[in-house]
């Protein structure tokens, strides 16, 4: 029993957390906000065989990017191994990561929400999509490693996260695009965990407004104004971003702050990327990461 699953990365330009909500279930917290899905992502492949003498009943591997932990991954392991007697069998988990991790674009999300469709498709659990969604969703809530990446990367496209909460419970608003590239470079992690402990109490109530603004104009350069201001106020502008912005504003390029990381994208017409690409590769300490929309959002691919 074998399957494989891709997951969108998504990277969120502002937000308002819900940490509060019905009974505290895991489900109805998360975060509305505004963010977008792109073709990289994570790809996970299971492989389910008989478990022999191995000690542990998983082995999770990591290709490409590589993480400090995989506490996400088990936590949606071991929610499948409730639904059943598995108890002879042994996981061969693999994920590929093809975004840097820990840089505001999603990973551990992608690495939840892959992992849960690929379980459901080799466990033949044939679990409802939703519920696989909210496996996931509530690994990252457990983890505190995102609030609305699940939700947003489910669904994928450019999205307002209207309604916080797990799939089956948060809604998005998505925004049609014309056919836009997308264009990132990342310089340096920001523990999400961190954040959502120490710092996430001081922000109030700037991304719920932002989520009404965006609601009334459905335009990704409006979108990406609001980040800019958003990421000043939470304060995670540094220098070197700050030095970017600045140049790609003084060549008429919109740009925005993928949260949370030093990592700057910008949205832009295809026929403008060459002039964003010129800009950001004399930055030879980042990540460039060149990609479009994924639009179709998390899903199990056939081998
Ligand atoms: N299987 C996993 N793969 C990647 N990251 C994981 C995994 N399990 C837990 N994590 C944690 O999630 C963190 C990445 O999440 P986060 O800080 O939110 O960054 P990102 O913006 O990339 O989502 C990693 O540094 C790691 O501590
Ligand atoms: C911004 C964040 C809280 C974290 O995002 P990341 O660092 O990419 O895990 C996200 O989950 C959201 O709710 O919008």
């Amino acid at each position: 029993m074998e399957a494989t699953a891709f997951c969108p990365a998504h990277i969120t330009g502002f937000f308002k957390a819900h940490l509060e909500g019905h009974g505290d279930n895991l489900e109805s917290l998360g975060s509305m906000g505004a963010g977008f899905s792109i073709n990289q992502g994570v790809t996970t492949k299971v492989k389910i065989e008989t478990k022999d003498n191995q000690k542990s009943n998983f082995k999770i591997t990591t290709h490409g990017y590589q993480s400090d932990k995989t506490d996400v991954s088990q936590y949606v392991l071991n929610e499948f191994l409730k639904l059943g007697e598995f108890s002879d069998k042994f996981f061969d988990i693999e994920h590929n990561i093809s975004v840097p991790v820990g840089y505001g674009l999603g990973s551990s999300s992608a690495v939840a929400l892959s992992l849960s469709f690929a379980l459901d498709q080799a466990l033949e659990t044939k679990l409802e999509k939703t519920i696989i969604g909210q496996i996931a969703h509530n690994a990252e809530i457990n983890c505190k490693t995102g609030l609305g990446d699940v939700l947003a990367s489910y669904h994928g496209g450019f999205e307002i996260r209207v309604k916080p909460g797990a799939p089956g419970i948060g809604h998005v608003e998505k925004i049609p695009t014309e056919k836009i590239s997308i264009i990132m470079i990342c310089f340096s992690p920001i523990s999400t965990n961190k954040f959502i402990k120490e710092r996430l109490s001081q922000i109030n109530g700037l991304g719920g407004k932002m989520v009404n603004q965006l609601i009334e104009s459905k335009d990704y350069d409006h979108f990406q104004d609001m980040s800019l201001e958003f990421a000043k106020y939470v304060d995670v502008m540094t220098p070197r971003m700050q030095k970017i912005v600045k140049e790609l504003s003084e060549n008429n390029i919109k740009c925005g702050i993928a949260l949370f990381g030093e990592t700057i994208f910008s949205m832009i017409p295809q026929k403008e990327e060459s002039k964003v690409l010129d800009i950001l590769q004399k930055y030879s300490d980042g990540i460039l990461i060149k990609s479009v929309l994924d639009d179709d959002g998390a899903r199990v691919l056939n081998n």
